[in-house]
């Protein structure tokens, strides 16, 4: 069986009458990718912020690397928060920096005693990993949408994370260029070992990446597994209607 990364059991949250999460129960497990799928206000990111110890939770436990995340206090919580890249939907890049000075910057903040060389070598490596070593000088304007995505993946990956959070790493790409996306978050599997939360709409992202689904409903996750056992026998219209909106509707 395959180590647990982050267990969570009964997790609840409100803010003043607004039920969030109503019993969160989940497991992820190391080197799995796992997609989170739920509408709009579902609470996805109130769950990533939970995980992260930036809100605190009302009722249950929320373990990651087996440590109870709401105990942790602050240089603990930062020493997680390493271990956790996040890779925003808009990449995150900062638009006056080249791409070199994006990725060193977070290095430089992070990790104290690097040398120049040490610096430069990690940097050429990624870019390597991710297919855009010829990007190195450019600045972030020159770049299509897709390659942004990849540089912001380079950028998430140079601290060494444990746990991948990819949040809508398809949205506003063409189909084409979702598709490279997917195979990136597979190959940063691969590659880098990682375990990964990946927070979609789009179901081709979700099949072709995800080992398990994970669907939130009421504040519960009302149907995991994968993503036949999922859709194929969706009991409940609301995760059919997932599917429906996105392969018949659509
Ligand atoms: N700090 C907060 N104070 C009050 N309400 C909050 C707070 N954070 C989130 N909420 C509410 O919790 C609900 C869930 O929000 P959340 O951001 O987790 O949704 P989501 O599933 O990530 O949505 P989206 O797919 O649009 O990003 C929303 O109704 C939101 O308004």
């Amino acid at each position: 069986m395959a180590e647990k990364v982050v267990e969570i059991r009964g997790l609840k949250k409100s803010f003043g009458d607004l039920k969030v999460l109503q019993g969160v129960d989940l497991d992820l497990f190391k080197e799995e990718n796992l997609v989170v799928l739920g509408k709009s206000g579902s609470g996805k990111s109130v769950l990533i912020k939970i995980m992260v110890g930036l809100l605190k939770q009302d009722a249950g436990t929320m373990h990651v690397f087996g440590k109870e995340v709401s105990r942790l206090n602050s240089k603990q919580l930062n020493e997680l928060r390493l271990k956790i890249g996040f890779s925003f939907q808009n990449s995150a890049l900062y638009d006056s920096m080249t791409v070199k000075e994006n990725l060193e910057f977070p290095l430089v903040r992070n990790v104290k005693n690097l040398t120049k060389g040490e610096i430069q070598k990690k940097i050429e490596g990624l870019l390597d990993s991710v297919g855009l070593p010829q990007t190195i000088n450019q600045m972030p304007s020159e770049l299509s949408g897709g390659q942004k995505k990849r540089i912001g993946v380079a950028r998430t990956l140079i601290l060494d994370p444990e746990i991948m959070l990819y949040d809508e790493p398809t949205a506003g790409l063409d189909p084409i260029t979702c598709m490279d996306i997917n195979n990136l978050i597979n190959e940063v599997r691969e590659q880098f070992k990682t375990t990964s939360i990946v927070i979609t709409h789009d179901l081709t992202c979700a099949k072709v990446t995800g080992d398990r689904m994970a669907v939130l409903l009421d504040g519960q996750f009302k149907a995991v597994g994968s993503f036949n056992e999922v859709f194929a026998h969706a009991d409940d219209q609301r995760v059919k209607s997932f599917y429906d909106y996105n392969f018949i509707e659509s």
